[in-house]
């Protein structure tokens, strides 16, 4: 099982505020991490600079050995880093023009997506509803085959009664042997039956990091129950 994503004293520094103060982890190939943590505890911060979209003031991402780079963005799937959609298109339009910019991308994997997640392809993005809208997003991420997948609050936008349709897509199409995800959500109990490993960010630091089955024996609970023990 090779390791895909190492952290080593991340930390991230805007002006004279300190948003990650030193976060070390291991994400290897298979594994689904949890980011959880109260608003402005650093989730997104995190998975910016993972994603190269912004650089550590001190400490180092690596991906795949490697730090990030055009190279590692060809193999990292940001959601909602997906910017190539126009509302002019149909949604059958925005799949084919973003799978250009992709060499990952799996038109196989898409098409079964869309049907799970119950988009129109011939609509136009332009009049998707925003819950739909964001299904589209997931739909362009994960038909991905990227080595590196990162969800900032995949849910968000969803309704109650279709979360565990859309976490059905997310674990049916997600490359279990060959890929690592990181899921930062505040939806804690629909999405953790997926996690493998959780990391708790509070101020920007590491409150509690480690392997969620052995969390949930060791604090006899669900990672939202010790999610609410450890923030309130
Ligand atoms: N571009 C920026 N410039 C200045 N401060 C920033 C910037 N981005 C984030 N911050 C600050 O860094 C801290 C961490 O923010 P971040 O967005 O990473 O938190 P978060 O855990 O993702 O929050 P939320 O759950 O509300 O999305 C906050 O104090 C925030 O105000």
């Amino acid at each position: 099982m090779g390791t895909i994503l190492e952290l080593e004293n991340l930390k991230k520094r805007y002006g004279l505020r300190w948003a990650l103060t030193g976060v070390d982890l291991t994400i290897n190939e298979g594994e689904v991490l949890g980011l959880l943590g109260p608003n402005g505890s650093g989730k997104s911060t995190m998975l910016k600079l993972i994603a190269g979209l912004a650089h550590p003031t001190e400490g180092k991402v690596l991906i795949n050995g490697q730090k990030p780079g055009p190279e590692s963005k060809g193999h990292t799937a940001v959601l909602p880093d997906v910017d190539h959609i126009y509302k002019w298109m149909t949604v059958q339009q925005a799949i084919e023009y973003v799978s250009g910019f992709y060499e990952d991308f799996d038109h196989d994997k898409a098409d079964r997506l869309i049907e799970m997640m119950g988009i129109e392809t011939d609509m136009k993005v332009a009049h998707l509803s925003k819950g739909m809208n964001e299904r589209l997003k997931l739909v362009l991420v994960m038909a991905r085959n990227a080595d590196l997948i990162l969800l900032d609050e995949p849910l968000g936008g969803i309704d109650p009664t279709s979360r565990d349709k859309i976490i059905y897509a997310i674990a049916t199409e997600y490359r279990w042997e060959h890929s690592a995800m990181i899921i930062a959500t505040h939806l804690v109990r629909d999405i953790e039956p997926l996690f493998d490993k959780v990391l708790f960010l509070k101020n920007g630091q590491a409150e509690l990091y480690g392997n969620a089955d052995e969390l949930r024996s060791k604090y006899n609970g669900s990672i939202e129950d010790i999610f609410k023990e450890v923030f309130v």
